[in-house]
Order: C-alpha cells, then sequence, then structure tokens
C-alpha cells in the first residue's frame, strides 16, 4: 500500500501517471524530446509551426504541408465582434492571463467544439487566435486603440511581435521568439498539461480543457515564474547587489522564481538556449545591467543551493530586450504550450478512462450526526 505522505504531500513525484508518445523529460541522454527529436536540434533549426505541426499532427511537415500550416494558422487570427467586445470590457488592471483564460472560454462559446471530429481546427483556432486575443486587449485597454489583428507576419512569432509593436521584428527577433514557442511548447505531464488531461478525461470539450490549463499555467510555481523572475532580476542595479540580495533571500528561505525544476536534477536543457540569445539580445541592446545581474543571480544560486535556472529565467531577460512588457510573459507561454495541451487532450481521448485517483482520508473517525437545535 502506498504512502499516502509520500504520495500526495511530495506532489505525486515519481508517480506514472498516464502515457504518452509525445515527449521526454529528463531520460539520461536526452534532456527533452518532442516526438522523438532532441529540443537543441529542433530549436536550431525549426520554426514553432513545424514543431506544432509535428506534436499536433504526429510528424514534422514537408516543405508544401508547412506552407498550407502556415496559411490555415495565419487565416485563423482575427476574432470575432463578439470576442473583441467581450475583450473591451475587461479592465486594464487584469492580469493578462486572466485575459487569455476568458479569451479562449469566450472563444469557446462563439465557435463551440461540436464534436471531437472539430479537435483540429478547435486546436489550429486557439494557435492562431491567442496572439489577437492578448493584444487587442493590451491596446484597447492601454490606449483605447483597435488593432488590426490578422498582421500579414509569415508566422506566430512574428505575428506576435508585429501586433504588439506595430512593426514586423528584426530577423534575430522574430527567431528569437520563434526558438522561445519552441522551448515552452511541450513538457510532458507538467502541471497545466495534467489539469488539461484530467479535463480531457471527462470528456469535455477542448475550450474548458486549454481554458483550466491556462489557470494552473498562471501560478509562480509554474509558467508565472517567468514573470516572477523578471520582477527579481530588476530589483538589482548591479551584480554585486544582487549576490548580497540573493543571500539575504536564501536566508529568509525565500524562493527564488525560475530556478530548479520538479523533475531535472542537474540543468534544464532549454536554459542554455534561451541563455544563449538573451545574451545576444544583451550585446545587441547595449546592455550592462540586465544580463550581468541574471549571470550573477545563477551563479549565486548554483553556489550556495546547488540550483539550475530553468527554462523561465533566461526567457525574462530575453522577452525583456524584445520590447515585451512584464505582464505578457506567461500569456506567450500560453500561446506556444496550447499545441502540447491540445496534443495530449487528443491523446487523452484516443484511449481515455476517466481520471480519477483516490484519497487517504485524514479526518475525524465516522460520528453520528447532531440536529442543529442541540449543537
Ligand atoms: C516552465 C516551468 O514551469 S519550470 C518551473 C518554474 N517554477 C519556478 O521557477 C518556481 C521556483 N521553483 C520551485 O518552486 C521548485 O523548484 C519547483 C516548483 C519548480 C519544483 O518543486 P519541487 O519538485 O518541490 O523541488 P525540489 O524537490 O527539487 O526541491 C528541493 C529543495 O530545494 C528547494 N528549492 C527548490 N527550488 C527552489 C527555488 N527556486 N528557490 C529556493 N529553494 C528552492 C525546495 O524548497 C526544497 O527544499 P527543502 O527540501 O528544504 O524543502
Ligand atoms: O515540467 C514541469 O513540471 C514544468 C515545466 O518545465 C514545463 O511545463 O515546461
Amino acid at each position: 500500500m502506498a504512502d499516502s505522505k509520500t504520495l500526495g504531500g511530495a506532489g505525486l513525484r515519481g508517480q506514472v501517471a498516464g502515457r504518452t508518445a509525445l515527449c521526454t523529460v529528463g531520460k539520461t541522454g536526452a534532456g527533452l524530446t518532442y516526438r522523438g527529436y532532441d529540443i537543441r536540434e529542433l530549436a536550431a533549426q525549426a520554426d514553432f509551426e513545424e514543431v506544432a505541426h509535428l506534436l499536433l499532427y504526429g510528424e514534422l511537415p514537408t516543405q508544401a504541408q508547412l506552407d498550407a500550416y502556415r496559411q490555415r494558422l495565419a487565416a485563423l487570427r482575427d476574432l470575432p465582434q463578439p470576442l473583441k467586445e467581450g475583450l473591451e470590457r475587461i479592465p486594464a488592471s487584469a492580469h493578462p492571463m486572466d485575459v487569455m483564460r476568458s479569451g479562449a472560454s469566450l472563444l469557446g462559446t462563439l465557435e463551440p467544439e461540436h464534436s471531437f471530429a472539430d479537435q483540429q481546427q478547435v486546436a489550429d483556432r486557439l494557435l492562431g487566435a491567442f496572439p489577437a486575443i492578448l493584444l487587442y486587449w493590451h491596446h484597447f485597454s492601454q490606449s483605447g486603440t483597435r488593432i488590426d489583428c490578422s498582421s500579414d507576419a509569415p508566422d506566430i512569432a512574428s505575428h506576435f511581435l508585429t501586433l504588439l509593436h506595430g512593426k514586423a521584428p528584426s530577423e534575430l527577433h522574430a527567431r528569437v521568439m520563434n526558438v522561445s514557442l519552441i522551448l515552452y511548447a511541450e513538457h510532458e505531464f507538467n502541471a497545466s498539461t495534467f489539469t488539461a488531461r484530467v479535463c480531457a478525461s471527462t470528456l469535455s470539450d477542448l475550450y474548458s480543457c486549454v481554458t483550466g490549463a491556462i489557470g494552473s499555467l498562471r501560478g509562480p510555481l509554474h509558467g508565472g515564474a517567468n514573470e516572477a523572475a523578471m520582477a527579481l532580476i530588476e530589483r538589482f542595479a548591479s551584480p554585486e547587489e544582487a549576490v548580497t540580495g540573493l543571500k539575504q533571500m536564501l536566508e529568509r528561505k525565500e524562493k527564488v522564481m525560475g530556478f530548479g525544476h520538479a523533475i531535472y536534477r542537474d540543468s534544464d536543457p532549454r536554459n542554455e538556449v534561451i541563455k544563449d540569445y538573451a545574451r545576444q539580445l544583451a550585446a545587441e541592446m547595449g546592455d550592462r545591467v540586465l544580463f550581468p545581474v541574471s549571470e550573477a543571480i545563477d551563479r549565486t544560486m548554483k553556489e550556495e543551493k546547488g540550483l539550475f535556472p530553468n527554462a523561465d529565467f533566461y526567457h525574462a531577460s530575453a522577452y525583456h530586450f524584445l520590447g515585451i512588457p512584464t505582464p505578457l510573459f506567461t500569456p506567450i507561454f500560453v500561446c506556444s504550450r496550447t499545441a502540447g495541451w491540445c496534443a495530449h487532450v487528443f491523446e487523452q481521448r484516443a484511449d481515455n478512462r476517466i481520471i480519477r485517483p483516490s484519497a487517504d482520508y485524514i479526518g475525524v473517525e465516522q460520528r453520528a450526526f447532531t440536529p442543529i437545535a442541540n449543537r
């Protein structure tokens, strides 16, 4: 009989909760693979649309398939008018992750998934529409501007940056965004994906699965860590200040967001990729503070706690150098992880049994009910 203290109390760590053909995390010799491809090769040579096709359609596309897929996704960028009106009613004070969650849910009321035969179409629709859901609200709430949601950018990475900045990104910026979307696209049974699979196991619709997953991703122990990491980095004006500040945080037993991982023990393979791009962007910007401070935090965490940066830590400075406001960081994770979430929902549906574990009861023994007048 399993001991519940070592199960629930330890966050189900090490428990196999299902099967997947999508991804391996932390296996010896291969840090992270998507359908058998090493993340480093995908990040170096592929575009996000190729990776989304791999996850959602089972294989990397041919050039003709990729062109057709890009066109299909581009045709799904614009938003229906009632969704725009709904986004206009969300206050500027809202967290952008709440906008993503509400946007996904509202789209599901306007273009419901009538049957599971629609699932590929819905997944593509969410991938196509998420940048505009976020950035239509962002511009309207900041300045009252109603942006054109359908840019002529060639891919989702450039589309996002075009909607945000009102102009096409440079080649380097488009590449960094593409790489970021690839790195965040899929990660086995992480908390948000598991949320999506639990929802899918009830035979619920895809919008509900994705909406629930967004809620899970929002927390600072998961996707929200990239925003929290940025807030931390910005607190320090120099590497020396960062070292002192970090040591004080660790003495106070505070968690340092962007470090550590539930599965990886020594390093997160996504870190070295995004760190390299953060360094390139820092050089391009002539930055002399943010990147050196980030490296000082990184070194101090290694020396003091033996902890390593996860995918989120250097994403913070990379996104900052792309001119992305900090509250929009975690929504970009949504734009990417939607590919992984939807692929997991398809997988769950293809071999489903409702996910319903048991709990070890630790409450009071059974007792007699006392009517309210006698209590
Ligand atoms: C894309 C992603 O979602 S990646 C994860 C993003 N999240 C973060 O960056 C948040 C900061 N990190 C954390 O909170 C954790 O490392 C998690 C949530 C990612 C993993 O949690 P766990 O699996 O429980 O971590 P783990 O078992 O390795 O922790 C071991 C010890 O290191 C400590 N530790 C782990 N991460 C950190 C951290 N970032 N800062 C300080 N201490 C930490 C834990 O408190 C624990 O100490 P204890 O044994 O004294 O309680
Ligand atoms: O796998 C996890 O627990 C968290 C993570 O890195 C991710 O979802 O990308």
